[in-house]
């Protein structure tokens, strides 16, 4: 992709931040209180009232008051209109069509930054892949992806993330406009290994939760975490991801947090599954994401279309849509072909 906007620079002018979950809410807050104007596109008419009346988010981000530089939208090509930066933040699965809304108002020149952690179902494709389908392969294009949990990021606590891009300028834009002495951005060049990275991790997050859930200890999770890096780098360097980046923190980073942490809603749902509580019975008391469910799928589909060995994608797979018993499929995993380690990790690295 071409440097073409090298005199990309941050002026006064609003960005747009698509999505008022728990994510696009705080990652609007953050740039509001360092003193940026964003205009915040909610989807739920019943949200946007209470955003509007109240400053809270008590649907998906309860407790916080919210910074006074955010205003609020329910049509998505208003809020983008004028804007340089468009920070997308809808989940993967309405990704698509969220887009659509926003098409025609979004000026050629606009920067758009997926905070989205996903793989498309029907394409299996990212989220990258999604904007080039929607808005033509000349959109300025980066991912924001690492560990951060939107809560932290609210109560400032010290968050370090990734953001990739193609071009290295919009790269830059992006790391100047959300740096902060709190919040630390990298730079890279890898879309394909963060954007990976991000979404795998979610589905070895549901692992991480199906052992706790059936009461196993620290020895599986501590597998898990690096036979699931393994996995992850497999795929990843198969679509042409560089390795080093899956083990930095949009890869390896945001895998341990979301493998370690209760606070993870991949995680939860995972524990949940592994205590014997079906899926359906899950979802339907949760009003957040946890991409991982739909994202096992096209992963699964992913590396089966590719050749690729993924195992515990597999199992997991299984458990979440062929109601597999999450013990038998730790038994599976436990009693694969006993390979060498190195040469098993080198396959992938
Ligand atoms: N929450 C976090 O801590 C966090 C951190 C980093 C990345 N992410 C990623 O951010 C993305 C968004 O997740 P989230 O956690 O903000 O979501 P959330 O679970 O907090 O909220 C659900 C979101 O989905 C939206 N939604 C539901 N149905 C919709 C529809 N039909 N059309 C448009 N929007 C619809 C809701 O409006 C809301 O914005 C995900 O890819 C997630 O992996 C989340
Ligand atoms: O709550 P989760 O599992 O969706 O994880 C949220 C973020 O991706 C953590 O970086």
């Amino acid at each position: 992709m071409k440097e073409s906007n090298s005199h990309l620079a941050l002026d006064s002018t609003p960005v747009a931040v698509i999505g008022a979950g728990s994510w696009g809410t705080a990652l609007a807050h953050h740039l509001g209180r360092h003193g940026r104007e964003v205009r915040l596109w909610v989807y739920e008419p019943e949200l946007l009232a209470i955003l509007c009346q109240k400053r809270e988010n008590t649907f998906f981000l309860p407790g916080v008051k919210l910074s006074s530089h955010l205003s609020f939208f329910g049509e998505a090509a208003e809020a983008v209109r004028g804007a340089p930066v468009v920070i997308m933040a809808a989940p993967s699965h309405v990704f698509r069509q969220v887009l659509g809304l926003l098409q025609s108002a979004a000026s050629p020149e606009v920067v758009f930054v997926s905070a989205t952690k996903g793989i498309e179902n029907e394409t299996l494709l990212t989220m990258e892949g999604v904007v080039r389908e929607v808005l033509g392969p000349e959109r300025s294009y980066a991912i924001l992806s690492g560990p951060s949990f939107a809560r932290e990021v609210v109560q400032n606590q010290p968050t370090v993330v990734t953001v990739a891009s193609r071009q290295r300028s919009v790269a830059k834009l992006v790391q100047r406009l959300f740096s902060t002495p709190t919040f630390r951005v990298y730079t890279t060049f890898d879309v394909t290994g963060v954007e990976l990275g991000g979404a795998l991790k979610n589905i070895m997050a549901l692992g991480a939760g199906i052992l706790e859930g059936l009461g196993l200890g620290a020895n599986p999770r501590a597998a898990l975490i690096t036979r699931g890096l393994a996995e992850i780098a497999r795929l990843g360097v198969r679509l042409g991801a560089n390795p080093m980046t899956l083990s930095g923190l949009s890869g390896l980073g945001d895998l341990v947090l979301t493998c370690t942490s209760s606070q993870s809603r991949n995680y939860q749902v995972g524990v949940q599954l592994g205590a014997g509580k079906r899926l359906p019975d899950i979802l339907a008391e949760m009003k957040m994401v946890a991409e991982g469910v739909k994202n096992a799928a096209a992963a699964y589909f992913l590396a089966q279309k590719l050749g690729v060995e993924m195992p515990i994608v597999e199992q997991v797979y299984r458990i979440l849509y062929e109601n597999h018993s999450p013990r038998e499929a730790v038994r599976i995993l436990m009693t694969r072909a006993l390979k060498d380690e190195i040469d098993a990790l080198a396959e992938s690295w």
